[in-house]
């Protein structure tokens, strides 16, 4: 045999061997759908349709700072009307149909066209204008949701809760929207009220840390990280609260980041008593609330998993 000819047989058995080797990573369940938190900030979103779907549409979109460009013949449904007259900044509106037909084939050439924006989304009773748009979309690479129709959405809109800064999502992937709506209330109603000043003391903890050790990646990194989780595990959601106080958060970094301690409530004069896992454990909601403010998405990911679940079953 050749020196090649013994080089490839040995990287062949190598790759066998791979293969032969099974680690006990779960098996990848295929259909779902990548949830994000996109960010919109002043990016342009074309909404076609000024009905209640695209009222729905246009809430979300204004809160994620975007800029939206209407176009829908009038009467406009009325809140998005209200939002049009008072929000000239983020919105364009143009009192007409979108779109071309000539000869009874409705076309998507329009002198808006779908490439120019970030996103594009259609909420119109019109089968044939929503696939000439999904199309032109798809041919400019543009990200294209059409209201209630699969096939044409590259995302879909997902059932939501907000919270001030918290926002969950709830997607059954496509197969039973009335049921991701169900869920979501149960993740609403699991939420503590006081969640939003537990992310507010938090929030501003994390800021405070980053202007003592500023910096990005590298061991300070790791060692803030550590730090942060560290503190917020030893918290309850609502002790947290406490840190949106100056004193509290000065105390901490004071006492605890620069001598290298996590400290819990206690030690800083905030709290029951009782320690953070024990108080945890008594609100129920524990395993989903334990990581913090960062691990709400990742319980709202847990939520979705476990709808996905039971819709398949
Ligand atoms: C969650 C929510 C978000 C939103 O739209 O903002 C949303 N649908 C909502 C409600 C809802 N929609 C429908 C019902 C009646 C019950 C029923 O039909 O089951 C109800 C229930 C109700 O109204 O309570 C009818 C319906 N919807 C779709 C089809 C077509 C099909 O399935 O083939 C049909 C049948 C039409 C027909 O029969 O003709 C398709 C989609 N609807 C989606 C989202 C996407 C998948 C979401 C996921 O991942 O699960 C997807 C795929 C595309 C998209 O539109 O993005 C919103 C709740 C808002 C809220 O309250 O917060
Ligand atoms: N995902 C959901 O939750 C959900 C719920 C209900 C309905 N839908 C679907 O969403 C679509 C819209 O529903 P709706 O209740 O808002 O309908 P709607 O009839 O209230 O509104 C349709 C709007 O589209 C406008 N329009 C029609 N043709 C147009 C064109 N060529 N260019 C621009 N605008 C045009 C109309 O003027 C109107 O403002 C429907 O197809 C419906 O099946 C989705």
């Amino acid at each position: 045999m050749s020196k090649p000819e013994v080089r490839a047989r040995a990287r062949a058995s190598a790759v066998q061997a791979d293969l032969h080797y099974q680690p006990s990573y779960p098996p990848i369940e295929r259909g779902a759908s990548l949830l994000l938190a996109w960010r919109l900030d002043g990016r342009r979103v074309l909404l076609i349709g000024g009905g209640a779907v695209a009222a729905s549409r246009l809430g979300f979109l204004l809160q994620s700072g975007a800029h939206v460009t209407i176009v829908s013949p009038g009467p406009l449904e009325p809140s998005i009307a209200y939002r049009v007259a008072t929000e000239p900044d983020h919105i364009t509106w143009h009192d007409r149909s979108y779109g071309s037909s000539e000869g009874g084939n409705v076309s998507a050439d329009d002198e808006l066209p779908v490439g120019d924006y970030d996103m594009v989304l259609t909420a119109v009773d019109d089968v044939a204008l929503s696939r000439a748009v999904c199309l032109a979309a798809r041919e400019a690479r543009t990200p294209v949701n059409v209201a209630d129709v699969p096939p044409e959405c590259d995302f879909y809109f997902g059932a939501q809760v907000r919270r001030g800064p918290l926002q969950a999502m709830v997607s059954t992937s496509g197969a039973g929207p009335k049921i991701a709506v169900i869920v979501r209330d149960l993740v609403a109603d699991a939420i503590p009220d006081n969640v939003e000043d537990a992310i507010d003391g938090v929030g501003k903890l994390r800021t405070e840390l980053r202007e003592r050790a500023p910096g990005v990646g590298g061991e300070l990194s790791k060692r803030r990280m550590r730090w942060m989780i560290g503190t917020c595990d030893a918290w309850t959601l609502g002790e947290m609260g406490a840190m949106k106080d100056e004193g509290v958060r000065k105390r901490l970094l004071d006492d605890g980041w620069e001598k290298n301690k996590v400290l819990g409530p206690e030690a800083v004069g905030v709290g029951s008593g009782l320690s953070a896992r024990a108080t945890k454990a008594l609100h129920g909601a524990a395993g989903l609330w334990a990581a913090g403010a960062g691990g709400l998405v990742t319980g709202a990911a847990i939520a979705t998993l476990a709808t996905l679940y039971f819709v398949r079953r």
